[in-house]
Parts: structure tokens; C-alpha cells; sequence
């Protein structure tokens, strides 16, 4: 089982190794036949106005939307958050998503107060305590529809209660970035539900 990092923009390298850590194969994925090769995806955190553009210039965007559809494995962080968005609030107008999660993602939400900021976040299905969360020009998530399992919400500071941690089906998506901490529990998490559904595909 190969994982790709759509590497149009953002922190790919920082995924790459975080998965390589977790003994994962993992590759970078720019354009359509890359995509072919690979059996699941992570899309990093960077600016998703630049990268759904970039999708569109690589010709990577309908085929991204075809395998998202198809169930394809994807953990998207930041960014890769809102670009698996079905709605996108304070977006460009142009913004393209991959409208693969049922959910509204506010773009810059934390920033109105403060651009970054770190915290705590308890996620369900991962065991160990909470994450230390780096959340940076973050999106989070207003509304989720009833097919969306909540796994983590910010707990104090601004945003206190806010969703940002979230999964439906095969598609997991957090508004913090777990590869610039070291912890690779979330990766350990998505390379586990790669594997899971690659063993359902046989
Ligand atoms: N760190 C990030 O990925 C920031 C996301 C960025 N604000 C966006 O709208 O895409």
C-alpha cells in the first residue's frame, strides 16, 4: 500500500516523513497518473485558495474529485481540511473543494483573533492523552451533517468548543498540524484506516 502527499503546496515534506516514520510508503502526487499510483492521500496544511488553483493548473482536481468520491483514504490537515470541505466559509469565490467531508469549515477562523496558537485536543480513537495541537491561520469546523463522526474539539482559548477534528468514512481531516510536532499518532490513525480499507479492497 503506497500513500501519496499532494505536493502542490505546503508542508509535504514534513508528511512524508512523519509517514515514513510510521513505516508507511509514501510518495509525493503533483499530477493525474501519480495519483493512479498510489492507494490513499494525505493533503498537507499550506493555503488552499494556492493549492485548489494549482489542482486545477496540474489537472489533478477532477481526478482528486473522482477518487475522493470512490473511497479513497484521504487525511487532509489545515488546508487539506478545507479542501475536503463540501462548504468552504470566507473562502475566495473561485475556491475549488474536493467536497468530500458533509461539512462547513469557517478559512481563517482562529485568525479574527490571533493567527496561531497551540492548545490542547483530545482526539476520540486515539489513545495516549491529548495532542498538543498547533493550530496556524486554522479553519474550523461550524457545522458537520449527521454522516460526520466528531473526534476532537478545541478546549480552551479562542475557539473553546469548536470542532476541529473530525471523520466520515474513509476521509479524516484536522484543523492542527501533528506533523510539525512529532507526535504521529494521527498518522499512525490514517495509515491504520489506509491499510484497513486496502484489506476491504483486497
Ligand atoms: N496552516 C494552514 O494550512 C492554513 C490554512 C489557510 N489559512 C487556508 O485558508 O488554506
Amino acid at each position: 500500500m503506497i500513500i501519496g502527499v499532494l505536493a502542490l503546496q505546503g508542508d509535504v515534506r514534513e508528511h512524508l516523513s512523519a509517514l515514513a516514520e510510521c513505516d508507511a510508503i509514501a510518495r509525493p502526487v503533483r499530477r493525474p497518473e501519480e495519483l493512479d499510483s498510489v492507494d490513499a492521500l494525505v493533503i498537507p496544511g499550506g493555503e488552499s485558495t494556492t493549492m485548489s488553483k494549482l489542482a486545477i493548473d496540474f489537472g489533478v482536481l477532477e481526478p482528486l474529485r473522482k477518487r475522493v468520491a470512490g473511497g479513497m483514504p484521504v487525511y487532509g490537515s489545515c488546508a487539506g481540511m478545507i479542501m475536503l470541505a463540501t462548504e468552504v466559509l470566507d473562502g475566495r469565490p473561485d475556491q475549488q473543494s474536493l467536497a468530500g467531508i458533509d461539512m462547513a469549515v469557517r478559512r481563517n477562523a482562529f485568525g479574527r483573533q490571533v493567527d496561531s496558537f497551540e492548545g490542547p485536543v483530545e482526539i476520540d480513537g486515539i489513545d495516549g492523552g491529548p495532542f498538543h495541537a498547533v493550530f496556524i491561520r486554522a479553519p474550523w469546523v461550524e457545522s458537520v451533517g449527521d454522516e460526520v463522526d466528531v473526534l476532537g474539539r478545541v478546549t480552551e482559548g479562542p475557539g473553546a468548543g469548536r470542532i476541529v477534528a473530525v471523520r466520515q468514512r474513509n476521509l479524516l481531516a484536522t484543523a492542527f498540524h501533528p506533523e510539525l510536532t512529532g507526535d504521529l499518532r494521527v498518522h499512525r490513525y490514517f495509515v491504520e484506516m489506509a491499510r484497513a480499507a486496502d484489506m476491504t479492497e483486497g
